[in-house]
Protein backbone atom coordinates (compact mmCIF):
# COMPACT_ATOMS: atom_id res chain seq x y z
CA UNK A 1 0.00 0.00 0.00
CA UNK A 2 1.36 3.46 -1.20
CA UNK A 3 1.65 5.95 1.59
CA UNK A 4 2.03 9.86 0.48
CA UNK A 5 3.03 13.71 0.89
CA UNK A 6 1.09 15.97 0.88
CA UNK A 7 3.08 17.30 -2.03
CA UNK A 8 2.49 13.55 -3.96
CA UNK A 9 -1.39 13.83 -3.15
CA UNK A 10 -1.44 17.11 -5.22
CA UNK A 11 0.54 15.62 -7.93
CA UNK A 12 -1.64 12.60 -7.99
CA UNK A 13 -4.67 14.27 -7.83
CA UNK A 14 -3.51 17.15 -11.07
CA UNK A 15 -2.60 13.43 -13.04
CA UNK A 16 -6.09 12.11 -12.57
CA UNK A 17 -7.66 15.38 -13.45
CA UNK A 18 -5.46 16.30 -16.53
CA UNK A 19 -4.13 13.32 -17.54
CA UNK A 20 -6.95 10.70 -17.05
CA UNK A 21 -9.66 13.17 -17.09
CA UNK A 22 -12.05 12.48 -14.29
CA UNK A 23 -13.16 16.05 -13.26
CA UNK A 24 -12.50 17.59 -9.92
CA UNK A 25 -15.74 17.79 -8.60
CA UNK A 26 -15.80 13.62 -9.69
CA UNK A 27 -13.51 12.65 -7.14
CA UNK A 28 -14.86 15.08 -4.64
CA UNK A 29 -17.91 13.29 -4.88
CA UNK A 30 -16.41 9.38 -5.11
CA UNK A 31 -14.69 11.30 -1.44
CA UNK A 32 -17.62 12.38 -0.18
CA UNK A 33 -19.61 9.35 -0.71
CA UNK A 34 -17.15 6.67 1.23
CA UNK A 35 -17.03 9.83 4.32
CA UNK A 36 -21.12 9.69 4.39
CA UNK A 37 -20.94 5.13 4.18
CA UNK A 38 -18.39 5.33 6.64
CA UNK A 39 -20.75 7.84 9.18
CA UNK A 40 -23.59 5.75 8.43
CA UNK A 41 -21.78 2.37 9.26
CA UNK A 42 -20.93 4.16 12.21
CA UNK A 43 -24.45 4.92 13.29
CA UNK A 44 -24.88 1.22 13.26
CA UNK A 45 -28.43 1.53 11.59
CA UNK A 46 -29.96 4.58 13.49
CA UNK A 47 -30.18 7.77 11.66
CA UNK A 48 -28.15 10.79 14.01
CA UNK A 49 -27.80 14.20 14.44
CA UNK A 50 -24.61 15.60 12.98
CA UNK A 51 -22.98 18.36 13.21
CA UNK A 52 -20.92 18.78 9.98
CA UNK A 53 -17.37 21.41 10.02
CA UNK A 54 -16.64 22.58 6.88
CA UNK A 55 -12.94 24.20 6.13
CA UNK A 56 -12.93 26.58 3.28
CA UNK A 57 -10.94 24.28 0.94
CA UNK A 58 -11.51 21.16 -0.70
CA UNK A 59 -11.58 19.42 2.72
CA UNK A 60 -14.61 21.54 3.28
CA UNK A 61 -16.32 20.34 -0.10
CA UNK A 62 -15.85 17.08 1.04
CA UNK A 63 -17.66 18.05 3.78
CA UNK A 64 -20.33 19.81 2.21
CA UNK A 65 -21.05 17.20 -0.07
CA UNK A 66 -20.95 14.37 3.21
CA UNK A 67 -23.95 16.41 4.57
CA UNK A 68 -26.08 16.10 1.42
CA UNK A 69 -25.59 12.19 1.23
CA UNK A 70 -26.02 11.99 5.29
CA UNK A 71 -29.48 13.99 4.77
CA UNK A 72 -30.41 12.01 2.10
CA UNK A 73 -30.07 9.42 4.13
CA UNK A 74 -32.12 10.35 6.36
CA UNK A 75 -30.16 11.44 8.77
CA UNK A 76 -29.98 14.93 10.78
CA UNK A 77 -27.22 17.82 9.63
CA UNK A 78 -25.94 20.75 9.94
CA UNK A 79 -22.93 22.49 8.35
CA UNK A 80 -21.06 24.88 10.24
CA UNK A 81 -18.68 26.82 7.96
CA UNK A 82 -15.23 28.20 10.28
CA UNK A 83 -15.49 31.01 7.82
CA UNK A 84 -17.99 32.86 5.87
CA UNK A 85 -19.08 30.64 3.25
CA UNK A 86 -19.52 33.31 0.35
CA UNK A 87 -16.04 33.66 -0.15
CA UNK A 88 -15.45 30.14 -0.97
CA UNK A 89 -14.12 29.13 -4.58
CA UNK A 90 -14.04 26.23 -7.25
CA UNK A 91 -15.90 22.67 -6.11
CA UNK A 92 -15.91 24.05 -2.53
CA UNK A 93 -18.13 26.93 -3.45
CA UNK A 94 -20.23 24.42 -5.89
CA UNK A 95 -20.95 22.10 -2.80
CA UNK A 96 -21.94 25.13 -0.45
CA UNK A 97 -24.12 26.25 -3.54
CA UNK A 98 -26.12 23.03 -3.73
CA UNK A 99 -26.55 22.65 0.33
CA UNK A 100 -28.18 26.20 0.08
CA UNK A 101 -30.70 25.15 -2.94
CA UNK A 102 -31.26 22.02 -0.69
CA UNK A 103 -32.06 23.82 2.03
CA UNK A 104 -29.91 22.05 4.11
CA UNK A 105 -28.83 24.11 7.28
CA UNK A 106 -25.70 25.84 7.17
CA UNK A 107 -24.11 28.66 9.74
CA UNK A 108 -20.79 30.71 10.08
CA UNK A 109 -18.93 30.03 12.90
CA UNK A 110 -19.27 32.17 15.99
CA UNK A 111 -17.02 30.71 19.15
CA UNK A 112 -18.89 29.25 22.03
CA UNK A 113 -22.43 29.64 20.46
CA UNK A 114 -22.57 26.06 19.37
CA UNK A 115 -24.98 23.79 21.07
CA UNK A 116 -23.03 20.53 20.91
CA UNK A 117 -25.01 18.68 23.63
CA UNK A 118 -27.82 18.41 20.77
CA UNK A 119 -25.65 16.39 18.41
CA UNK A 120 -24.65 12.95 18.17
CA UNK A 121 -21.23 13.13 16.02
CA UNK A 122 -18.69 15.22 14.05
CA UNK A 123 -17.85 15.21 11.02
CA UNK A 124 -14.22 16.96 10.57
CA UNK A 125 -13.43 18.14 7.36
CA UNK A 126 -11.58 21.67 8.51
CA UNK A 127 -8.26 21.15 7.46
CA UNK A 128 -7.25 18.70 4.76
CA UNK A 129 -3.56 17.88 2.74
CA UNK A 130 -3.53 21.93 2.11
CA UNK A 131 -2.61 23.02 5.83
CA UNK A 132 0.15 24.91 6.66
CA UNK A 133 1.47 25.35 9.73
CA UNK A 134 -0.80 25.51 13.01
CA UNK A 135 -4.43 25.80 13.14
CA UNK A 136 -5.24 29.73 12.84
CA UNK A 137 -8.07 31.27 13.86
CA UNK A 138 -11.29 30.83 14.26
CA UNK A 139 -10.46 27.22 13.21
CA UNK A 140 -7.90 26.23 16.75
CA UNK A 141 -11.15 27.57 18.89
CA UNK A 142 -13.90 25.35 16.79
CA UNK A 143 -11.08 22.17 17.45
CA UNK A 144 -10.79 23.29 20.69
CA UNK A 145 -14.40 23.33 20.96
CA UNK A 146 -15.14 19.95 19.24
CA UNK A 147 -12.46 18.11 21.28
CA UNK A 148 -13.82 19.40 24.39
CA UNK A 149 -17.50 18.45 23.36
CA UNK A 150 -16.60 14.86 23.98
CA UNK A 151 -18.76 13.73 20.96
CA UNK A 152 -17.23 11.22 18.73
CA UNK A 153 -15.12 13.17 15.66
CA UNK A 154 -14.65 11.39 12.07
CA UNK A 155 -12.03 12.99 10.26
CA UNK A 156 -12.55 13.49 6.44
CA UNK A 157 -8.59 13.02 4.94
CA UNK A 158 -6.95 14.04 8.20
CA UNK A 159 -7.77 15.05 11.39
CA UNK A 160 -7.68 18.99 11.59
CA UNK A 161 -4.49 20.38 12.48
CA UNK A 162 -2.57 17.39 11.52
CA UNK A 163 0.84 17.59 9.53
CA UNK A 164 0.31 15.25 6.68
CA UNK A 165 3.85 14.62 6.09
CA UNK A 166 5.43 14.36 9.48
CA UNK A 167 2.91 13.20 11.84
CA UNK A 168 2.80 16.39 14.17
CA UNK A 169 -0.02 17.39 15.96
CA UNK A 170 -0.23 20.67 15.55
CA UNK A 171 -1.54 22.95 18.65
CA UNK A 172 -4.51 22.47 18.51
CA UNK A 173 -5.32 19.35 16.43
CA UNK A 174 -8.81 17.17 16.33
CA UNK A 175 -8.60 13.76 18.32
CA UNK A 176 -10.70 11.69 15.84
CA UNK A 177 -12.21 8.48 16.77
CA UNK A 178 -12.02 7.84 12.61
CA UNK A 179 -10.38 8.88 9.78
CA UNK A 180 -11.12 8.07 5.94
CA UNK A 181 -8.27 9.53 4.40
CA UNK A 182 -9.01 10.07 0.68
CA UNK A 183 -7.16 7.80 -2.02
CA UNK A 184 -4.29 6.67 -0.53
CA UNK A 185 -2.58 6.74 3.35
CA UNK A 186 -0.58 10.32 4.12
CA UNK A 187 2.52 9.44 6.20
CA UNK A 188 1.71 11.87 9.21
CA UNK A 189 -1.24 9.22 9.60
CA UNK A 190 1.36 6.38 9.46
CA UNK A 191 3.58 8.35 12.13
CA UNK A 192 3.23 9.30 15.64
CA UNK A 193 1.35 11.28 17.40
CA UNK A 194 -0.13 11.74 14.16
CA UNK A 195 -1.02 7.89 14.40
CA UNK A 196 -2.67 8.40 17.62
CA UNK A 197 -4.92 11.05 16.61
CA UNK A 198 -6.26 9.44 13.67
CA UNK A 199 -7.84 7.04 15.57
CA UNK A 200 -9.00 4.16 13.54
CA UNK A 201 -7.95 5.02 9.87
CA UNK A 202 -9.41 3.60 6.35
CA UNK A 203 -8.37 4.48 2.50
CA UNK A 204 -11.78 5.65 0.01
CA UNK A 205 -10.34 4.87 -3.32
CA UNK A 206 -12.29 7.24 -5.16
CA UNK A 207 -10.48 6.64 -8.77
CA UNK A 208 -7.09 7.85 -8.44
CA UNK A 209 -5.25 4.68 -8.94
CA UNK A 210 -2.68 2.72 -7.10
CA UNK A 211 -0.93 2.32 -10.63
CA UNK A 212 -0.72 6.11 -10.61
CA UNK A 213 1.41 6.05 -7.91
CA UNK A 214 3.98 3.95 -9.04
CA UNK A 215 4.25 5.95 -12.60
CA UNK A 216 4.30 9.04 -10.32
CA UNK A 217 7.20 7.38 -7.97
CA UNK A 218 5.59 6.99 -5.27
CA UNK A 219 8.02 5.07 -3.11
CA UNK A 220 7.20 4.89 0.10
CA UNK A 221 4.86 1.87 1.54
CA UNK A 222 3.13 0.25 4.34
CA UNK A 223 4.15 -3.29 5.12
CA UNK A 224 1.02 -5.52 4.54
CA UNK A 225 1.02 -8.74 3.84
CA UNK A 226 0.08 -7.81 0.21
CA UNK A 227 2.76 -5.16 0.17
CA UNK A 228 5.50 -8.31 1.27
CA UNK A 229 3.95 -10.83 -1.43
CA UNK A 230 2.80 -8.90 -4.45
CA UNK A 231 5.68 -5.96 -4.06
CA UNK A 232 8.34 -7.50 -2.39
CA UNK A 233 7.57 -10.96 -3.45
CA UNK A 234 8.20 -12.80 -0.02
CA UNK A 235 6.03 -15.28 0.92
CA UNK A 236 6.69 -16.96 4.66
CA UNK A 237 3.90 -19.38 4.58
CA UNK A 238 4.79 -21.23 1.37
CA UNK A 239 6.05 -24.91 1.97
CA UNK A 240 9.42 -26.10 1.19
CA UNK A 241 10.65 -27.94 -1.40
CA UNK A 242 10.42 -31.64 -0.39
CA UNK A 243 14.53 -31.95 -2.16
CA UNK A 244 16.09 -29.83 0.27
CA UNK A 245 18.58 -30.17 3.19
CA UNK A 246 19.84 -27.72 6.02
CA UNK A 247 22.29 -26.32 3.44
CA UNK A 248 19.56 -24.48 1.31
CA UNK A 249 18.38 -22.82 4.00
CA UNK A 250 21.32 -20.83 4.73
CA UNK A 251 24.38 -20.65 7.62
CA UNK A 252 23.99 -17.66 9.63
CA UNK A 253 26.98 -16.68 11.76
CA UNK A 254 25.80 -14.51 15.35
CA UNK A 255 28.71 -12.38 17.20
CA UNK A 256 26.67 -11.29 20.16
CA UNK A 257 26.57 -11.58 23.70
CA UNK A 258 29.44 -11.44 26.32
CA UNK A 259 30.27 -11.94 30.03
CA UNK A 260 27.32 -10.49 31.82
CA UNK A 261 25.32 -10.29 28.31
CA UNK A 262 25.09 -13.80 27.58
CA UNK A 263 21.52 -13.81 27.18
CA UNK A 264 21.24 -11.14 23.74
CA UNK A 265 23.65 -13.76 22.10
CA UNK A 266 20.83 -16.59 22.73
CA UNK A 267 17.88 -14.99 22.12
CA UNK A 268 19.30 -14.12 18.85
CA UNK A 269 20.51 -17.13 18.00
CA UNK A 270 17.04 -18.95 18.90
CA UNK A 271 14.65 -16.85 16.79
CA UNK A 272 17.30 -16.79 13.71
CA UNK A 273 16.70 -20.92 14.34
CA UNK A 274 13.28 -20.10 14.68
CA UNK A 275 13.35 -17.77 11.52
CA UNK A 276 14.01 -20.93 9.75
CA UNK A 277 17.93 -20.63 8.76
CA UNK A 278 19.47 -24.12 8.19
CA UNK A 279 22.61 -23.31 10.23
CA UNK A 280 23.45 -21.16 13.17
CA UNK A 281 27.07 -20.67 14.47
CA UNK A 282 26.91 -18.70 17.28
CA UNK A 283 30.47 -17.12 18.12
CA UNK A 284 31.61 -15.92 21.93
CA UNK A 285 34.39 -15.13 23.58
CA UNK A 286 36.04 -18.40 24.69
CA UNK A 287 35.58 -18.30 28.45
CA UNK A 288 32.33 -18.21 27.62
CA UNK A 289 32.10 -21.46 26.31
CA UNK A 290 32.06 -23.52 29.35
CA UNK A 291 28.74 -21.77 30.86
CA UNK A 292 26.74 -21.61 27.67
CA UNK A 293 27.29 -24.90 26.93
CA UNK A 294 23.77 -26.94 25.92
CA UNK A 295 21.92 -23.92 26.60
CA UNK A 296 20.59 -23.94 22.94
CA UNK A 297 21.37 -27.63 21.83
CA UNK A 298 20.23 -26.67 18.20
CA UNK A 299 23.59 -23.97 17.84
CA UNK A 300 26.82 -24.48 17.19
CA UNK A 301 29.24 -22.46 19.78
CA UNK A 302 32.31 -20.95 18.62
CA UNK A 303 34.58 -19.69 21.19
CA UNK A 304 37.21 -17.02 19.89
CA UNK A 305 40.30 -16.18 21.88
CA UNK A 306 39.59 -13.68 24.47
CA UNK A 307 42.68 -13.77 27.27
CA UNK A 308 40.12 -15.05 29.99
CA UNK A 309 38.07 -11.97 30.11
CA UNK A 310 34.44 -13.20 28.32
CA UNK A 311 34.64 -9.62 26.70
CA UNK A 312 34.48 -8.78 22.85
CA UNK A 313 37.13 -6.50 23.30
CA UNK A 314 40.29 -9.32 23.93
CA UNK A 315 38.93 -10.88 20.62
CA UNK A 316 41.14 -9.93 17.88
CA UNK A 317 38.71 -9.15 14.77
CA UNK A 318 40.56 -11.56 12.61
CA UNK A 319 39.53 -14.69 14.16
CA UNK A 320 36.02 -13.41 13.96
CA UNK A 321 36.34 -12.56 10.13
CA UNK A 322 38.14 -16.03 9.36
CA UNK A 323 35.30 -17.30 10.90
CA UNK A 324 32.74 -15.33 8.80
CA UNK A 325 34.25 -16.89 5.71
CA UNK A 326 32.45 -19.10 4.02
CA UNK A 327 29.02 -18.06 6.02
CA UNK A 328 25.53 -16.63 4.37
CA UNK A 329 25.20 -13.99 6.54
CA UNK A 330 27.08 -12.43 9.82
CA UNK A 331 24.69 -10.82 12.76
CA UNK A 332 26.77 -8.83 14.84
CA UNK A 333 25.98 -6.24 18.01
CA UNK A 334 23.77 -7.53 20.36
CA UNK A 335 25.32 -7.76 24.14
CA UNK A 336 28.46 -7.09 22.30
CA UNK A 337 29.76 -4.52 24.78
CA UNK A 338 31.30 -1.54 24.30
CA UNK A 339 35.23 -1.77 24.31
CA UNK A 340 38.11 0.60 23.46
CA UNK A 341 39.07 1.27 19.64
CA UNK A 342 35.79 -0.83 18.61
CA UNK A 343 35.35 0.79 15.83
CA UNK A 344 38.51 -0.47 14.29
CA UNK A 345 37.44 -3.73 15.48
CA UNK A 346 34.42 -3.37 13.91
CA UNK A 347 35.97 -2.34 10.54
CA UNK A 348 37.47 -5.27 9.98
CA UNK A 349 34.41 -6.95 9.61
CA UNK A 350 32.87 -4.58 7.91
CA UNK A 351 35.35 -4.49 5.27
CA UNK A 352 36.45 -7.93 5.16
CA UNK A 353 33.19 -9.42 5.42
CA UNK A 354 31.89 -11.01 1.92
CA UNK A 355 28.43 -12.25 2.69
CA UNK A 356 25.51 -9.91 4.04
CA UNK A 357 25.98 -8.32 7.54
CA UNK A 358 22.98 -6.96 10.06
CA UNK A 359 24.69 -4.50 12.23
CA UNK A 360 22.66 -3.87 15.87
CA UNK A 361 23.24 -2.58 19.47
CA UNK A 362 26.93 -2.37 20.43
CA UNK A 363 27.95 -2.36 16.96
CA UNK A 364 25.93 0.14 15.89
CA UNK A 365 27.37 2.55 18.69
CA UNK A 366 30.96 1.60 17.15
CA UNK A 367 29.67 2.87 13.49
CA UNK A 368 28.98 6.28 15.35
CA UNK A 369 31.08 9.08 14.14
CA UNK A 370 33.17 6.64 11.92
CA UNK A 371 30.76 5.33 9.16
CA UNK A 372 30.73 8.67 7.25
CA UNK A 373 34.86 7.74 6.43
CA UNK A 374 34.07 3.87 5.68
CA UNK A 375 33.89 2.58 2.32
CA UNK A 376 30.29 1.26 0.88
CA UNK A 377 30.17 -2.21 1.32
CA UNK A 378 29.63 -4.35 -1.70
CA UNK A 379 27.24 -7.22 0.23
CA UNK A 380 24.59 -5.88 1.40
CA UNK A 381 24.07 -4.31 4.79
CA UNK A 382 21.10 -3.96 7.65
CA UNK A 383 21.47 -1.91 10.20
CA UNK A 384 18.51 -1.57 13.14
CA UNK A 385 18.82 1.50 15.11
CA UNK A 386 16.68 2.26 17.74
CA UNK A 387 16.12 6.36 18.16
CA UNK A 388 18.51 6.19 20.69
CA UNK A 389 21.23 4.83 18.58
CA UNK A 390 19.91 6.36 15.39
CA UNK A 391 20.33 9.81 17.13
CA UNK A 392 24.19 8.81 18.29
CA UNK A 393 24.88 7.89 14.04
CA UNK A 394 23.21 11.30 13.15
CA UNK A 395 25.03 13.02 15.75
CA UNK A 396 21.84 14.98 16.25
CA UNK A 397 18.76 14.92 19.23
CA UNK A 398 16.42 11.95 19.28
CA UNK A 399 13.76 14.19 18.97
CA UNK A 400 15.19 15.52 15.51
CA UNK A 401 14.79 11.63 14.76
CA UNK A 402 11.43 11.15 15.97
CA UNK A 403 10.60 15.07 14.12
CA UNK A 404 10.63 12.95 11.07
CA UNK A 405 11.68 9.50 11.03
CA UNK A 406 11.23 8.38 7.70
CA UNK A 407 13.07 11.28 5.89
CA UNK A 408 15.80 10.60 9.07
CA UNK A 409 15.86 6.88 7.65
CA UNK A 410 15.84 7.47 4.05
CA UNK A 411 18.28 9.99 4.09
CA UNK A 412 21.03 7.79 6.20
CA UNK A 413 20.28 5.09 4.15
CA UNK A 414 21.02 6.81 0.46
CA UNK A 415 24.01 8.45 2.12
CA UNK A 416 25.38 4.99 2.93
CA UNK A 417 24.20 2.57 0.98
CA UNK A 418 22.59 0.77 3.60
CA UNK A 419 19.37 -0.58 4.60
CA UNK A 420 18.40 0.98 7.75
CA UNK A 421 15.72 -0.22 10.06
CA UNK A 422 14.85 2.63 12.13
CA UNK A 423 12.62 0.73 15.15
CA UNK A 424 9.92 2.17 17.47
CA UNK A 425 6.24 2.52 17.08
CA UNK A 426 5.61 1.93 13.55
CA UNK A 427 9.34 0.95 12.51
CA UNK A 428 10.50 2.00 9.33
CA UNK A 429 12.63 0.56 6.60
CA UNK A 430 14.98 2.37 4.18
CA UNK A 431 16.29 1.11 1.16
CA UNK A 432 19.83 2.34 -0.52
CA UNK A 433 17.51 3.00 -3.64
CA UNK A 434 15.48 5.44 -1.37
CA UNK A 435 12.36 3.51 -1.24
CA UNK A 436 10.71 3.73 2.33
CA UNK A 437 8.78 0.58 4.08
CA UNK A 438 6.66 1.65 7.51
CA UNK A 439 5.48 -1.29 9.21
CA UNK A 440 1.65 -1.93 10.56
CA UNK A 441 2.34 -5.39 12.79
CA UNK A 442 4.10 -4.93 16.69
CA UNK A 443 2.40 -3.06 20.12
CA UNK A 444 3.85 -1.55 22.92
CA UNK A 445 4.43 -4.64 25.20
CA UNK A 446 7.55 -5.39 22.83
CA UNK A 447 8.87 -2.54 24.13
CA UNK A 448 10.76 -4.81 26.40
CA UNK A 449 14.37 -5.80 27.03
CA UNK A 450 15.93 -8.67 24.53
CA UNK A 451 13.59 -7.67 21.72
CA UNK A 452 15.50 -6.53 19.76
CA UNK A 453 18.15 -9.00 19.83
CA UNK A 454 15.37 -11.43 18.72
CA UNK A 455 14.85 -9.01 15.38
CA UNK A 456 18.43 -9.07 14.47
CA UNK A 457 18.06 -13.08 14.67
CA UNK A 458 15.25 -13.08 12.58
CA UNK A 459 16.36 -10.34 10.04
CA UNK A 460 19.97 -12.22 9.95
CA UNK A 461 18.25 -15.65 9.24
CA UNK A 462 16.39 -13.98 6.15
CA UNK A 463 19.58 -12.67 4.63
CA UNK A 464 21.59 -16.34 5.28
CA UNK A 465 18.27 -17.81 3.44
CA UNK A 466 19.27 -15.44 0.49
CA UNK A 467 16.54 -13.16 0.88
CA UNK A 468 17.49 -9.76 -0.29
CA UNK A 469 18.61 -6.73 2.21
CA UNK A 470 14.58 -5.34 1.43
CA UNK A 471 12.65 -8.44 1.71
CA UNK A 472 14.87 -9.30 5.46
CA UNK A 473 14.33 -6.54 6.40
CA UNK A 474 10.69 -6.06 6.07
CA UNK A 475 9.79 -9.29 6.33
CA UNK A 476 12.06 -9.49 9.57
CA UNK A 477 9.82 -6.49 10.88
CA UNK A 478 7.00 -7.52 9.70
CA UNK A 479 6.89 -11.15 11.36
CA UNK A 480 8.60 -9.91 14.61
CA UNK A 481 5.62 -7.65 15.69
CA UNK A 482 3.06 -10.30 14.52
CA UNK A 483 4.46 -12.96 16.36
CA UNK A 484 4.45 -9.38 19.11
CA UNK A 485 1.18 -9.42 18.59
CA UNK A 486 0.22 -13.03 19.27
CA UNK A 487 2.50 -13.01 22.51
CA UNK A 488 0.55 -10.11 23.26
CA UNK A 489 -2.90 -11.42 23.09
CA UNK A 490 -1.91 -14.80 25.03
CA UNK A 491 0.08 -13.02 27.60
CA UNK A 492 -1.33 -9.45 28.00
CA UNK A 493 1.24 -6.45 26.83
CA UNK A 494 3.02 -5.94 30.87
CA UNK A 495 3.44 -9.94 31.11
CA UNK A 496 5.10 -10.02 27.45
CA UNK A 497 9.07 -10.69 27.09
CA UNK A 498 11.32 -11.37 24.55
CA UNK A 499 11.32 -14.93 24.66
CA UNK A 500 7.79 -15.20 24.32
CA UNK A 501 8.36 -13.23 21.02
CA UNK A 502 10.60 -16.07 20.01
CA UNK A 503 7.51 -19.11 20.75
CA UNK A 504 5.21 -17.21 19.01
CA UNK A 505 7.49 -17.49 16.28
N1 LIG B 1 -9.05 16.76 -6.47
C1 LIG B 1 -8.73 17.09 -5.27
O1 LIG B 1 -7.89 17.94 -5.09
C2 LIG B 1 -9.40 16.41 -4.15
C3 LIG B 1 -9.24 16.93 -2.87
N2 LIG B 1 -9.87 16.41 -1.83
C4 LIG B 1 -9.89 17.07 -0.53
O2 LIG B 1 -9.23 18.29 -0.58
C5 LIG B 1 -8.34 18.45 0.50
C6 LIG B 1 -7.26 19.39 0.12
O3 LIG B 1 -7.89 20.57 -0.25
P1 LIG B 1 -7.18 21.98 -0.32
O4 LIG B 1 -5.91 21.85 -1.04
O5 LIG B 1 -8.19 22.92 -0.81
O6 LIG B 1 -6.79 22.29 1.16
P2 LIG B 1 -7.57 22.16 2.56
O7 LIG B 1 -9.01 21.97 2.38
O8 LIG B 1 -6.80 21.16 3.32
O9 LIG B 1 -7.38 23.55 3.27
C7 LIG B 1 -6.75 24.58 2.70
C8 LIG B 1 -7.37 25.89 3.13
O10 LIG B 1 -7.11 26.13 4.49
C9 LIG B 1 -6.29 27.29 4.62
N3 LIG B 1 -5.25 26.96 5.60
C10 LIG B 1 -4.07 26.34 5.36
N4 LIG B 1 -3.39 26.16 6.52
C11 LIG B 1 -4.15 26.73 7.48
C12 LIG B 1 -3.96 26.88 8.88
N5 LIG B 1 -2.86 26.44 9.50
N6 LIG B 1 -4.94 27.47 9.60
C13 LIG B 1 -6.05 27.93 8.99
N7 LIG B 1 -6.26 27.81 7.66
C14 LIG B 1 -5.32 27.22 6.91
C15 LIG B 1 -5.75 27.61 3.27
O11 LIG B 1 -5.68 28.99 3.10
C16 LIG B 1 -6.76 26.97 2.36
O12 LIG B 1 -7.78 27.88 2.02
C17 LIG B 1 -7.93 17.06 0.84
O13 LIG B 1 -7.49 16.94 2.16
C18 LIG B 1 -9.20 16.29 0.56
O14 LIG B 1 -10.03 16.30 1.70
C19 LIG B 1 -10.90 15.41 -2.07
O15 LIG B 1 -12.07 16.13 -2.32
C20 LIG B 1 -10.62 14.54 -3.22
C21 LIG B 1 -10.24 15.26 -4.45
K1 LIG C 1 -9.97 17.13 8.18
Amino acid sequence: MHVVTSREMRELDRYTIETIGIPSIVLMENAAQAVAKEAHAHAQGQLKNWLILAGKGNNGGDAAAVARHLSEWGHHVHVVYAESPQFLTGDAAIQRDILQKLGISVTKYQPNTLDWRSYDGVIDGLLGTGTKGAPKEPYASLINEANASGLPILSIDIPSGLDADTGAVGDPCIRAVRTVTIAFMKRGLVQYPGTGAAGETTVAAIGIRPEFADRLGVRTFLITEGTLKERLGVDPTLPRNKDTHKGTYGHLLVAAGSRRMTGAGLLCSKAALRTGCGLVTWAVPDSLMGPLTGHLPEVMLSGLPDAGTGQWGSVVPEALLSLADGKDAVAVGPGLGQFEKGAQWLQTLWEGAECPLVLDADALNMLAGVINRWPVRKAPTVLTPHPGEMARLLNVPVREVQANRIEAARQFAEAHQVTLVLKGAQTVIATPEGAAYINTTGNPGMATGGAGDVLTGMIGSLLAQGYNATQAACAGVYLHGQAGDQAASRRGMNALIASDIIDAL
